[in-house]
């Protein structure tokens, strides 16, 4: 018997891991055809490939379910070398193993059709149905920097994450390597590097190593048993202004965290502590119009809990999906071990302010 979302975790997990050698095509160039967003957010010819391919294998495979995704083509209609350039990646980039290209649906027709698909991501989202969300860059700062970068899916059915994965292509494939966001000296060589996340509901979290063609084995993932405060890592955003620093830096005092935090852009940070080789996510808000994206947190909210934790914001209610594309009546996001979650949610509030 094939379990439940079979078919639509091994499309997802093949979709990210071609999604995501298009990405580290951009990333070793020096010239990433970057472009500001009207909220003043940086894009590059990246995000736009890697949500092109993404979408074309979810409507080859779904065509009926509806795509809440990241960028949209306006900037590309208006100024064709761009995306003539995306449209290269595009058409030149395909896993290398043939039944695992085929069942993506192979390539896009033309420069136009690509145009149209990445435009195929405007759903609403809300609480009714399939719906997919795509992040195809992550971190696109961090992409930018050199650092950590996440290719970013996940399936929603009537508001719940059922499906997550995550290609976190340079974070070290060994889930026992220490916490890090450093990608080491050399950054063009990708040896020890590059890891695929994912989960189903009710069916445990995997790693594996983030493959060019078909998917690897994979193995079952899980947080560490945090007995010790004092032990504990945390993880928090490189961007000060996408996490409050100062306001964490009080909590883990106040919890007794006794190492520095890590920081580190992207759902890596997810994936990172699902692995064990963190603890504790701490997404502080920085402001009070700020709504998070639903693209930026689904993926990594099923992971972590499918690896044995909770995900809550800071009033301590579960991500809310179903609202829409944001998490609009969500605060901030508090992942960590079951066990312990009670304890850090509390010093948050203490912390914040919060009733
Ligand atoms: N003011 C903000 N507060 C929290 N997150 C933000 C803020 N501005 C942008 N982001 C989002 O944070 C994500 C990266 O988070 P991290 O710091 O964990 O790497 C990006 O997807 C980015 O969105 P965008 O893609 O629109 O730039
Ligand atoms: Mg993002
Ligand atoms: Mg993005
Ligand atoms: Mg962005």
């Amino acid at each position: 018997m094939t379990s439940l979302y079979s078919r639509e975790l091994e499309i997802a997990q093949l979709a990210v891991q071609r999604a995501s050698i298009l990405t580290k095509r951009v990333f070793h160039e020096t010239s990433k055809g970057t472009v500001s967003k009207d909220d003043a957010s940086p894009v590059t010819i990246g995000d736009f490939g890697a949500q092109a391919l993404i979408i074309s294998a979810l409507k080859h495979n779904f065509p009926h379910d509806e795509i809440v995704a990241e960028e949209e083509a306006t900037e590309l209609r208006a100024y064709p070398p761009l995306r003539d350039q995306i449209w290269e990646l595009v058409r030149t980039t395909s896993l290398d193993d043939v039944a695992a290209e085929g069942l993506l649906g192979g390539g896009i027709k033309d420069a136009d059709a690509m145009l149209d698909i990445i435009d195929q991501g405007n759903s609403k989202g809300g609480k009714v149905g399939r719906v997919w969300t795509i992040d195809p860059i992550d971190g696109t700062k961090g992409f930018l920097r050199g650092g950590q970068y996440a290719v970013c899916l996940a399936l929603l059915q009537d508001g719940d994450v059922k499906v997550g994965a995550i290609g976190c292509p340079n974070l070290p494939v060994d889930d026992a390597a220490p916490l890090t966001a450093d990608i080491g000296a050399n950054a063009t060589d990708d040896e020890g590097r590059g890891v695929l996340f994912s989960a189903v509901i009710g069916q445990g979290a995997t790693s594996r190593p983030l493959k060019a063609g078909a998917l690897a084995e994979g193995r079952s993932i899980s947080m560490k048993p945090l007995t010790d405060m004092s032990n504990a890592s945390f993880c928090e955003s490189v961007e000060a202004g996408h996490s409050n620093q100062s306001e964490s830096a009080q909590i883990a005092q106040k919890l007794g965290i006794t190492k520095q935090s890590v920081r580190m852009d992207s759902q890596a940070k997810y994936g990172s502590i699902a692995r064990g080789a963190g603890d504790i996510y701490l997404r502080l808000p920085t402001s009070k119009t700020y709504q998070e994206k639903i693209w930026d947190h689904a993926a990594g909210d099923l992971i972590v809990r499918e690896a044995g934790g909770e995900v809550t914001d800071i009033k301590g209610n579960r991500l809310n999906f179903g609202v829409g594309r944001t998490l609009a009546t969500n605060s901030g996001v508090i992942a960590a071990p079951k066990a312990v979650h009670s304890q850090v949610l509390s010093v948050v509030q203490e912390v914040l302010g919060v009733k």
